[in-house]
């Protein structure tokens, strides 16, 4: 695809996303002009509220709405998205697919909705055969390993069933999944909801540093700002579908000129710490 020459991971203008009517619910916009960039190997955190339009987005940039097809997808009617220069808008399903190879899409709750029947060892695998049925079966098997080796599982873990594993190893695994083409971009959204509260930061801190190690880029979804603190340069803060912050963290609420952003504040009670800890979010509760 040439990725290097493009710039930006991620450009969007007046980016425009609606569900269409379905059945007796007529369409609905659930993100309205949106313009952000996210540069190379820029971490971009996703804030908001729930229903503020954060997973449709998430499902939009990572090209698995066009892919899946279905009538109750989000479609983006105004504007465009640009990945790796690749506009999105009139992308072709066959096109989309081939996206989808380039970008790691942690989907919410991708690790309750793991294959059941699958070993750890083929959920991790199955992107590669996906793109090259005849790959190399040692290759393979030496790339899965290293993955799983990588999100700090252990090894007599590759011939376990998702049922078998606790919420954050399940987790791990779907990371695993996400990362295993070594892609570029990285869309994860909400990757710790669900996820025992002892070991939700140990999530994000994960993926915090194998961006650092890889240096891809990332849009991180969540509606935790102490999450988004370990691991975002940058937030864009959404609220009904509208980019009402856009940042540096302590850009956008030292100076919180939308009237949803001072609000937020008052309801993050810890937000603020040094230590970049926080009471919201860590009872579990979404
Ligand atoms: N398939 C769908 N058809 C119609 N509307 C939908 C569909 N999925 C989501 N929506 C609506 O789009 C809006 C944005 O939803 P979205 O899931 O993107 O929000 P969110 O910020 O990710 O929320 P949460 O944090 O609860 O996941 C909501 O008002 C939601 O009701």
């Amino acid at each position: 695809m040439g990725k290097a020459a493009h710039g930006y991971p991620i450009s969007t203008s007046d980016l425009t996303i609606e569900y269409p009517p379905h059945g007796a619910s007529p369409a609905y916009v659930a993100v309205h002009g949106l313009n952000l960039r996210v540069s190379p190997g820029e971490v971009l955190g996703v804030l908001g509220e729930s229903g503020s339009g954060k997973s449709t987005l998430a499902k939009v940039l990572s090209g698995a709405s066009i892919d899946a097809g279905g009538d109750s997808r989000p479609v983006i009617t105004g504007g465009d998205v640009m990945i790796f220069g690749v506009p999105l808008r009139r992308l072709s399903r066959r096109k989309a697919a081939r996206l989808t190879f380039d970008v790691g899409y942690l989907a919410q709750d991708a690790g309750s909705t793991l294959e059941p029947t699958f070993t750890v060892a083929e959920i991790v695998g199955e992107p590669i055969l996906l793109r090259d049925k005849h790959y190399n079966h040692k290759a393979l098997e030496a790339r899965v390993v290293t993955m799983v080796d990588a999100v700090r599982l252990p090894l007599g873990l590759l011939n376990t069933y998702p049922y078998e594993l606790s919420s954050g190893q399940r987790q791990r695994v779907a990371l695993a999944r996400a990362l295993v083409l070594a892609p570029e971009l990285l869309i994860a959204d909400e990757p710790t909801a669900g996820i025992d509260v002892t070991v939700r930061y140990a999530v994000i801190d994960l993926i915090a540093e194998l961006q650092r190690q890889s240096s891809f880029s990332a849009v991180v979804v969540s509606h935790d700002l102490a999450v988004l603190r370990r691991v975002a340069d940058r937030i864009a803060v959404l609220q009904r579908g509208v980019l009402v912050g856009l940042g540096t963290i302590d850009e956008v609420f030292e100076d919180p000129r939308h009237p949803y952003i001072a609000r937020l504040m008052e309801t993050l009670p810890g937000a603020f710490d040094e230590d970049g800890s926080s009471d919201a979010g860590r009872d579990g509760t979404r």
